[in-house]
Order: structure tokens, then C-alpha cells, then sequence
């Protein structure tokens, strides 16, 4: 367990059950369940357009499901969306930094939004985690796509893990060189040991040990139809 912080609670538990996606009228997935307990990692794999993104944004909150629910610790996540935002970090393809603000300050509005104490030390320390300690003053605006990416990264190394337990990570290695993504391997296994969850979206090598692996492909429309 990472020094200072309290595990989170052993009951804590995500679970998709009998989920449904559609998007522009058209279904993306369907019948989809899983179970992820505290300390698990979930990775999603699956060719472009099976849903990685879809299903990571239905547990974000951001779109609902057509039919089935999301539950956490079995209460569905539609009853406390409040609760829910709160308990999670999601990291989508969207760059967040802001141009004008340093790496640095950039991390410290975000653990300052977060009512996070003593941001700007927790914001060095997340920096230094992600190997981005040398770049803590340059403007957003002046990193390139792969530091951009590390920063975005970094936030999530803010809070503890039994404040917010669920990361969602749409392609978190893309843009990143080999040091980076072993580095987003440790902040991921040192999350995990401290009781949080993960759910991610990859087409590359990142190493995820003793993973679930869902096959998006598995839960599509065409998976229905039978083989000509
Ligand atoms: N805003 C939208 N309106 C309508 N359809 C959409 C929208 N966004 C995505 N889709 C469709 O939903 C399906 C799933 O897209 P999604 O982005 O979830 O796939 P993905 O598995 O993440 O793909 P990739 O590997 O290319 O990132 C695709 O067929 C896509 O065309």
C-alpha cells in the first residue's frame, strides 16, 4: 500500500449486467456483463468501432445504457450519479490541459477541483511519477502530444485510491514512448494494490497483470448472426 494512504474498501465492486449500447439508433454492443471486484483490472480489446469507448463512457456516466444497469456494490449508478462522478477518474481521448497554464498549475487546478489538501506538493510528487518533473513550468501549449498525454496521466496519481477507486482509461498508452508506458504500468499496479479498480481500452502492449479481458467483438451485433 502506497505510505498515507487507507485501502479502500475490500467490498467495493463494479458489475455489468445485461448491458445494452446503442448509438445513432444502431446497437454497438449487447448482453454484455462483467464483474470487477477491488484491486481488479478489466481490459477491453476488440476491433475499431466494437464499442470500447461506448462502453467506457456509459461507466463514466457520460451516455446511459439502452437496456441492462451498471452497478456499484450492486445499487445502480443511475440512483447516486453524484457519487459516482465522484469515485472516478476517466481519461478519454480529449487532451485537457490548458495552453496557457503550466504542467504544474495545470495539475494543481485539477487537484484544487478535486478538494484535494496541499495540491501543489501532491501535484510534484504526481508529476515525478510520470517522469515529468523537468517540464513542471512549461505552458501546456508547449508540450508535445506524448507530454500532453503523461500530464493528463498524472492526474489520476492525485488522489488516493479510497477516494477514487475507479479509473477508466480510453487507449491510455497511445502517444507514449516505452518509459512511459511502463511508468503508466506502475501508477496502474500500484492502484490496484491499493484497492482501486481499472477499466482500459488498448490496441498496444501495456502490461496488465492477471487481467479480465473482454472481447468487445464477442458482444456485437454480428457475434448473433450465424456464420454463413
Ligand atoms: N456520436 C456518435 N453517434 C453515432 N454513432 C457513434 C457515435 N460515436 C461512436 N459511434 C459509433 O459507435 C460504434 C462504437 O464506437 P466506439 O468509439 O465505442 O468504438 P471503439 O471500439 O472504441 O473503436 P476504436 O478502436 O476505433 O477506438 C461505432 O460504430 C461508431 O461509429
Amino acid at each position: 500500500m502506497t505510505e498515507g494512504q487507507a485501502s479502500a474498501p475490500s467490498s467495493d465492486l463494479l458489475a455489468a449486467r445485461s448491458l445494452t449500447c446503442l448509438r445513432g439508433e444502431r446497437v454497438v454492443f449487447t448482453a454484455l456483463d462483467f464483474t470487477l471486484p477491488a484491486g481488479g483490472a478489466l481490459v477491453l480489446v476488440g476491433p475499431n468501432g466494437s464499442g470500447k469507448s461506448s462502453l467506457l463512457r456509459l461507466l463514466a456516466g457520460l451516455s446511459r445504457p439502452f437496456a441492462g444497469a451498471l452497478l456499484w456494490n450492486g445499487a445502480d449508478i443511475i440512483q447516486d450519479p453524484d457519487a459516482h462522478r465522484g469515485r472516478l477518474r476517466y481519461a478519454g481521448h480529449q487532451d485537457a490541459v490548458k495552453p496557457t497554464l503550466t504542467a504544474l498549475e495545470n495539475l494543481s487546478v485539477w487537484a484544487g477541483l478535486d478538494g484535494l489538501p496541499e495540491p501543489e506538493d501532491r501535484s510534484r510528487q504526481a508529476l515525478r511519477r510520470m517522469s515529468m518533473a523537468h517540464v513542471a513550468d512549461m505552458p501546456g501549449r508547449y508540450l508535445s502530444a506524448g507530454q500532453k498525454k503523461r500530464v493528463n496521466l498524472a492526474r489520476l496519481a492525485l488522489a488516493p485510491a479510497a477516494l477514487a477507486p475507479l479509473w477508466l482509461l480510453d487507449e491510455p498508452a497511445t502517444a507514449l514512448d516505452r518509459d512511459s508506458i511502463d511508468r503508466l504500468a506502475a501508477l496502474i499496479a500500484a492502484h490496484r494494490a491499493d484497492g482501486g479498480m481499472v477499466v482500459l481500452s488498448t490496441h498496444s502492449e501495456l502490461d496488465v497483470p492477471d487481467a479480465i479481458m473482454l472481447d468487445m467483438a464477442a458482444f456485437g451485433p454480428a457475434a448473433a448472426e450465424p456464420a454463413p
